[in-house]
């Protein structure tokens, strides 16, 4: 999830204080090594041979901890390009309640994306040509899904903003191997703050999402599929569609020591913090049923300003926005 510009360092290694989830090795079977998980260590020795640069690979950005002398300045909170270690530890008043073992970049890519030379070179050229993409089939996907809930083919991407004054944002991570699984998370449980979420990953498996079968949640595999697309509803999708669409909880198990390295990239289909735009919740379902509201409106600045300032405490920040006759009630049916 892309956080707000923010105070970041370097961690290495924080224990968590919550309840861990099991490693990676214990739920999902091993992998080969991913093909960009190479670290960043000295090159061998020279051969008499031309050597090939190396591949572009997320991991080649990882880490660069300063300005880079290029003109990145992946600490610069304005920039469009930042890096992060492990963000998440410093929300909420430094009251993180669990460390996530992962390096981040976040790029800002539209309406307007960094130049060129802002963007680093392994991902140059690459990133602008992906996130294009990723926005026609964000297009598609909500004429599907506006279809879907008996709305006209325009309802969510128009009407509800969900392209119009659109943000992608697209957010690189990379979990390094983890030496000791059992005291860290991969990546805290959370929904996404967007409306939809279109996540790339490599083949190294950890992510699953929960089936929220009463009275108890379950936790499934996502497994890496060659050529798929992962699309998460978020928590704007779900407030927007009034419940008839559910945000996704999902989350990263840390691989072992011994690897491999997990490479994901993540966009996210949001409003820009400083946007008044109003997030509404649709009450006109098909054949022109109506339902309650179950949230109040509000913008995606006061949402994303609540969930950052809330922190990956395992609760949903929907529930903030969530009217009093509505928490009572079940949902409208879809
Ligand atoms: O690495 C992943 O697959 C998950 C990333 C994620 O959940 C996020 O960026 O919100
Ligand atoms: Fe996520």
């Amino acid at each position: 999830w892309p956080p707000s510009p923010a105070p970041t360092a370097s961690v290495t290694s924080t224990p968590s204080t919550t309840p861990r989830p099991a490693s990676r090795a214990s739920s999902t079977p091993a992998s080969p090594p991913s093909p960009t998980s190479s670290a960043t260590t000295p090159t061998p020795s020279p051969s008499p041979r031309r050597r090939r640069p190396p591949r572009p690979s997320l991991s080649s950005t990882s880490p660069r901890p300063t300005s880079t002398g290029d003109g990145w300045s992946p600490r610069d909170v304005a920039s469009k390009v930042r890096f992060n270690s492990n963000f998440g530890l410093f929300r909420n008043g430094f009251r993180s309640p669990a460390a996530n073992w992962r390096d981040t970049m976040f790029v800002e890519m539209f309406p307007e994306a960094p130049s060129p030379e802002e963007i680093p070179p392994p991902c140059r050229g690459v990133l602008e040509v992906y996130a294009a993409a990723v926005r026609r089939l964000g297009e598609r996907l909500f004429e599907l899904l506006s279809e879907a809930l008996g709305l006209p083919v325009g309802y969510l991407g128009r009407d509800a903003g969900c392209m119009d004054g659109l943000s992608l944002s697209v957010a690189a991570h990379y979990y390094p191997a983890c030496p000791e699984p059992e005291a860290t998370m991969g990546a805290t449980k959370h929904s996404d703050p967007s409306f939809l979420t279109v996540l790339l990953q490599d083949t190294s498996g950890g992510l699953q999402a929960v089936l929220p079968r009463p009275p108890e949640e379950r936790w499934v595999d996502v497994p890496p599929v060659a050529g798929a697309l992962v699309v998460n509803v978020g928590d704007l999708l779900q407030l927007v569609s009034n419940d008839r669409l559910r945000s996704v909880e999902h989350r990263v198990l840390p691989t072992g020591a011994a690897g491999p390295a997990r490479v994901s990239v993540a966009c996210f289909f949001r409003h820009a913090y400083a946007s008044t735009r109003p997030c509404v919740p649709v009450v006109v379902g098909g054949g022109g049923a109506r339902a309650a509201a179950v949230y109040r409106s509000t913008t995606a600045g006061e949402f994303l300003a609540h969930y950052n300032g809330k922190g990956l405490d395992g609760r949903s920040a929907l529930d903030h926005f969530r009217l009093p006759a509505a928490a009572s009630s079940p949902p409208p049916p879809l």
